[in-house]
């Protein structure tokens, strides 16, 4: 079994906390790593990959440290966000200076492409590439070492959704074989598709654990404060008040809005403005009061 164990693991960058204290441990099969853009996700990636030193804790493999251990580097293929790529190389070449790094030659870069099926347009140049065929190529130089624990920064930005299918089924098939498989995204639906476990960080921290049902749960269950301001704030809360989905409204005459506790978001969040319709309110501020996870996950659901 390929376990990255990540252990009270900070990293700072001069005085931003990019990671906060995190412990997670992502094993075989497809992990799905979600937080909304500058949450951390990149910068625990590299720590994984071993292209960043922790600020402080461990991340290991199978027990042994991946920074500076080139026996760990060997288990690991890292597919990175940035699309800087040598444009001019045709995707065969790319993929077998890959493989050179590795010591191995052109039988294993052609065993990667292909893995991603990409032979047929191995001989073009990168700079003729769709994005999606990119994607694939980066993923064949990651995959030249058949690594056992595979990780993918943000895989799926800017593809259209055949690519983004055809994507899926290959990290899909790669945790079937028993291969580690950690991608990230901002975009719930999307690792809701692919990973049977979740880890989500908000602001560097890790926030929630567990499968898509239970992660949703968390999102849409989860108590949300809203400040409302709208033409009649009385008529509004009388109104609200009566659906089950609004657990307590207060009038704050400081900020001369209504704060309201809503429980069930989906719920909620189709409620409001149908009543204000109803009694011909207009309603002109609706925003999280707490900038708290709940405010967070009610994003990520939005996304
Ligand atoms: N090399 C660096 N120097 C300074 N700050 C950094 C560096 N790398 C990351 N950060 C900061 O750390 C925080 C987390 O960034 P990171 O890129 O890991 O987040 P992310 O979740 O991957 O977001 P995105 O999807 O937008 O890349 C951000 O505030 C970012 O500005």
């Amino acid at each position: 079994m390929t376990a990255i164990q990540i252990d009270r693991v900070s990293r700072w960058f001069g005085n931003v906390v990019a990671v906060n204290d995190i412990t997670m441990t992502i094993g075989p099969g497809v992990t799905g790593l979600l937080g909304p853009n500058g949450a951390g996700k990149s910068t625990l990636i590299n720590m994984m990959a071993g292209f960043l030193p922790p600020s402080s804790g461990s991340v290991t493999l199978d027990g042994a440290p991946i920074w500076r251990n080139e026996q760990v580097y060997k288990a690991i293929g890292l597919v990175p966000e940035r699309e800087a790529m040598y444009d001019f190389l045709t995707g065969k070449d790319f993929v077998i200076a890959n493989a050179e790094l590795h010591g191995l030659g052109a039988a294993a870069a052609q065993k990667a492409l292909a893995t991603v099926e990409m032979e047929y347009a191995q001989d073009r140049k990168i700079s003729t590439y769709s994005k999606g065929m990119r994607q694939r190529v980066k993923m064949a130089s990651a995959l030249v070492h058949e690594p056992s624990v595979l990780l993918l920064d943000e895989p799926f930005n800017g593809m259209d959704p055949r690519q983004r299918m055809h994507l899926m089924d290959l990290l899909r098939q790669m945790g079937a074989e028993g291969r580690t498989v950690l991608f990230s995204s901002h975009i719930l639906e999307e690792v809701e598709q692919l990973a049977a476990h979740i880890e989500v960080i908000v602001a560097g921290r890790h926030a929630a654990s567990g499968d898509f049902r239970k992660i949703r749960r968390l999102m849409t269950d989860r108590p949300h404060r809203y400040l409302v301001r709208s033409s009649d704030d009385r008529a509004l809360a009388a109104a609200l008040i009566a659906d089950a989905s609004t657990a307590g409204i207060e009038l704050d005459w400081t900020e001369k809005a209504l704060r309201i506790q809503a429980i069930d978001f989906t719920r909620f969040t189709e409620l409001l403005p149908r009543v204000a319709r109803e009694h011909g309110i207009r309603l002109y501020t609706v925003q999280p009061s707490d900038e708290s996870l709940e405010s967070v996950f009610s994003y990520l659901v939005a996304a």
